[in-house]
């Protein structure tokens, strides 16, 4: 069993790098961390260096990474990912320097999905600098996509330390790997891909000052302003360029009764399963961002 510590950062392929960047700081409101990198740019919701990194060239999820304790646990992961039939690939110093991690490790999930894991993330000691006042406080989560969502939390579960707080029927699985509800989940797609990406923000009232600051702009809102009664979290989903769907939310449960949870089981087809406000539900769970196509092929499997 693999622990892994956190969520790391989402990277993705951009075909307008400078309009991906623009987007995420002068709407989204992250911060650009210029590191000098041609062609790659890293975004800052928190201490960690950066949660999203954009990479000049295809559009797509070029992967989406979990932090583990330290090198010694990042080894064992391999060897145990090996163990279990999956091809592991080691990137180089170059790829963990544009990471900003010490050591970096990848594989396909056995659903398509990229994922890296890394030990040493970078934390900036400076304040994050907003590029607007959206009052993001965290990287919230990450939302992948997987055929079947039973099998992904089977493998996400019994690979690593990846619990179920709640289920949405066979449309959603939202998994905790600290106290948060949830900080990975995965929806039902038929193809791999990234559903959203979720940052938090400090206030409720920053998800309607940022609601009314995306309409403004004419930003595609795809749901709510609406309530999950799975987290309680107050939430709003849009289109950014590239294909990347963003979730602000406030007010996400903390699970501090580990031996005491016990998940829940939504149906979906109740109205206000997704929902607690009954607001139209359909839009950002059926276009996930789909894999940069240099990934789809190899469907490395166990
Ligand atoms: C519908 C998606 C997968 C979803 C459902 C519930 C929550 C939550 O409880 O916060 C989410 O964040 C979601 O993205
Ligand atoms: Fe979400």
């Amino acid at each position: 069993m693999i622990e892994l510590t956190d969520i790391a950062y989402v990277r993705s392929g951009a075909a307008d790098l400078e309009g991906a960047v623009r987007f995420a700081t002068d709407v989204v409101g992250l911060q650009h961390v210029d590191g000098g990198e041609p062609g790659v740019a890293h975004l800052r919701a928190d201490g960690r260096h950066h949660c999203l990194a954009f990479v000049e060239g295809v559009s797509g999820v070029i992967a989406s990474a979990f932090t583990v304790a330290d090198p010694g646990a990042l080894a064992l992961a391999e060897t145990e990912l090996e163990t279990r039939g999956f091809r592991v690939w080691r990137g180089s110093a170059d790829d963990a320097r544009s990471r900003r991690v010490g050591e970096v490790i990848g594989f396909d999930d056995p659903f398509g999905n990229r994922i890296e894991l890394v030990c040493g993330q970078q934390t900036l000691a400076s304040p994050v600098v907003p590029g607007r006042g959206s009052g993001i406080t965290e990287f919230g989560h990450l939302c992948l996509d997987a055929p079947d969502v039973a099998d992904a939390h089977r493998f996400w579960s019994t690979t690593f330390n990846a619990r179920a707080s709640d289920w949405i029927g066979d449309a959603a699985c939202l998994m905790r790997i600290d106290e948060v509800h949830h900080k990975l989940a995965v929806f039902r797609g038929d193809e791999p891909g990234l559903c959203h990406v979720n940052f938090q923000v400090a206030e409720l009232d920053d998800v309607f000052r940022n609601w009314h600051h995306l309409q403004e702009r004419g930003v595609e809102i795809e749901m709510g302003p609406g309530r999950h009664p799975q987290s309680g979290a107050v939430f709003l989903y849009f289109l950014g360029p590239e294909g990347l769907t963003y979730e602000y939310s406030y007010g996400v449960r903390r699970i501090t009764d580990e031996a005491a949870w016990r998940p829940r089981y939504f149906d979906p087809a109740e109205p206000g399963s997704i929902d607690m406000w009954l607001g139209p539900t359909q839009k950002p769970l059926t276009q996930p961002q789909a894999p940069h196509p240099q990934l789809v092929p190899e469907g490395i499997r166990p």
